[in-house]
């Protein structure tokens, strides 16, 4: 990793050091995203197959699986991974079940009740990578929320040859439809419906930046689908002082490098001794790693910022938004405060990202690409949507008559006014009599 000192970057080489490699080719990406998306929605079933034959080199099959497929895929994951998949989503379901929130209801002044309401978004579309690794991770982390929230209609897709553990993994989920099908592809087949693709009305999930995009076009579409966020290639930014250990934070630093060629990991430390050590220790545990070609080309983009000291590092971190952020300094949780705009924070030696990866509860589908400044982790509030009611007693009508009559006016909107003084006359003339 190449590691540079802030104090000695002007304003555009540090714009520069925190630019994530994905974003260098967007506008290639844009272009043949736009291309797969226009022709899966005119063309249906027939684009989806071709582009299925291009991308995935599968030409030949059902999309949607049938019920002896999934139960033989079920049969064939071993019952070591169904236990440890079992422990994860026993984790997950738990995290994510207390983030259900009961519906409101008062009387904002006397005889105007107002109230909020929760209810599940109807059709939900998951997409659970498998371009370069089956992640079976990612069917618990989309298809338990959406489990809870009580969507109606639950399908899932994912690249061919779709890994059988994803297949079990989604069944255990209670999944409706699963299709196998990835890309740019499967993401407007979802948001279009095709002749074998049931249409959603959001879609879920992370992936590539052919999926990304693919995402972000569909969802600018009104005719298309909604979707829960930019979620593309991994990141994880490293906070570490001199009392880290220097083999922790290279675990934690290759952990996310191996995901893809495109990912990028940072690390942000006031100590060159310890940028050195790490340095170090990544050569000696990429010879380890079975993906160590893959983790090399991703650090090949990444960095090891030297800062003045922990105020600073935090100050780089807020500016980079990265979707992972792990903390591993003295006093961990006295930094908490100070940081904004991550994803997922993990505090402390003991915390590596793994955890949140596959168990301990959070949800690991989160913002990259500096969207954690405004978007946020994925949850069970993005599997609803929320809608008011409000009820007024004719005491509250006249509570408040005069106040919306009086906007009325200003606004000049006279029949806004008329709906309300055409009740007042009624009320009015009852009281009269
Ligand atoms: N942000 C998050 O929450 C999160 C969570 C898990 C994984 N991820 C990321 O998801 C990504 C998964 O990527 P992946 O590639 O392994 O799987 P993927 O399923 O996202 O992408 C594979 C698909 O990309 C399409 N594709 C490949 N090359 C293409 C090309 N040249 N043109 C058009 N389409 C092409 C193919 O159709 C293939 O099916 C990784 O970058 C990983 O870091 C992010
Ligand atoms: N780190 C990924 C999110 O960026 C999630 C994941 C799945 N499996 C392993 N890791
Ligand atoms: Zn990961």
């Amino acid at each position: 990793m190449q590691i540079v000192q802030w104090a000695n970057l002007n304003a555009e080489q540090r714009r520069e050091t925190l630019t994530r490699p994905a974003m260098s080719n967007s506008a290639e990406i844009t272009s043949i995203v736009s291309n797969i998306v226009n022709r899966i929605r005119t063309e249906g079933d027939r684009a989806l197959r071709e582009f299925t034959a291009k991308f995935d080199k599968v030409s030949d099959g059902d999309l949607r699986l049938s019920d002896a497929t999934i139960k033989a895929a079920c049969e064939r994951t071993t019952p070591e991974l169904k236990a440890a998949i079992q422990h994860a989503y026993n984790n997950v379901a738990t995290f994510h079940q207390a983030q259900k929130s009961a519906p409101l209801s008062l009387d904002t002044q006397a005889g105007v009740r107002c109230e909020l309401h929760y209810q599940p978004i109807n059709r939900v579309g998951l997409y659970v990578p498998g371009g370069s690794a089956p992640l079976v991770s990612t069917v618990l982390m989309l298809a338990i929320p959406a489990k809870i929230a009580e969507c109606r209609k639950v399908i899932l897709c994912s690249p061919p040859p779709i890994a059988d553990e994803i297949i079990y993994a989604a069944t255990l989920c209670g999944v409706n439809e699963i299709y196998t099908m990835g890309g740019a592809q499967a993401i407007a087949a979802m948001a279009y419906g095709t002749e074998s693709v049931s249409k959603t009305d959001k879609i879920f999930g992370p992936g590539n930046a052919w999926v990304t995009e693919a995402k972000r076009q569909v969802s600018m579409d009104f005719r298309g689908a909604a979707i829960d966020m930019p979620a593309g290639p991994s990141e994880v930014l490293v906070i570490a002082d001199d009392t880290a250990n220097a083999a922790f934070v290279a675990a934690d630093l290759l952990s996310q490098a191996e995901h893809g060629p495109d990912s990028q990991v940072v690390l942000v430390t006031p100590s060159v001794e310890l940028a050195n050590k790490v340095d170090a220790e990544l050569e000696k545990q990429l010879a380890e790693l079975s993906r160590a070609e893959i983790a090399r080309k991703a650090l090949e983009s990444s960095r090891s910022i030297i800062c003045a000291d922990l105020e600073e590092a935090c100050a780089i971190s807020n500016e980079y938004a990265p979707e992972h952020l792990i903390v591993q300094t003295a006093e961990p949780r006295a930094l908490l405060s100070k940081l904004e705009n991550a994803g997922s924070i993990f505090l402390g030696n003991w915390t590596p990202e793994s955890v949140g990866d596959y168990a301990s509860g959070t949800n690991h589908t989160l913002p990259t690409y500096g969207y954690a400044k405004t978007a946020s982790s994925l949850g069970l509030a993005d599997y609803q949507r929320r809608y008011t009611v409000q009820e007024l007693s004719a005491d509250g009508l006249k509570g408040l008559a005069t106040t919306v009559t009086t906007m009325a006016d200003a606004e000049g909107l006279t029949a806004h006014k008329r709906a309300v003084t055409i009740r007042m006359d009624s009320i009015n003339s009852q009281e009269a009599k």
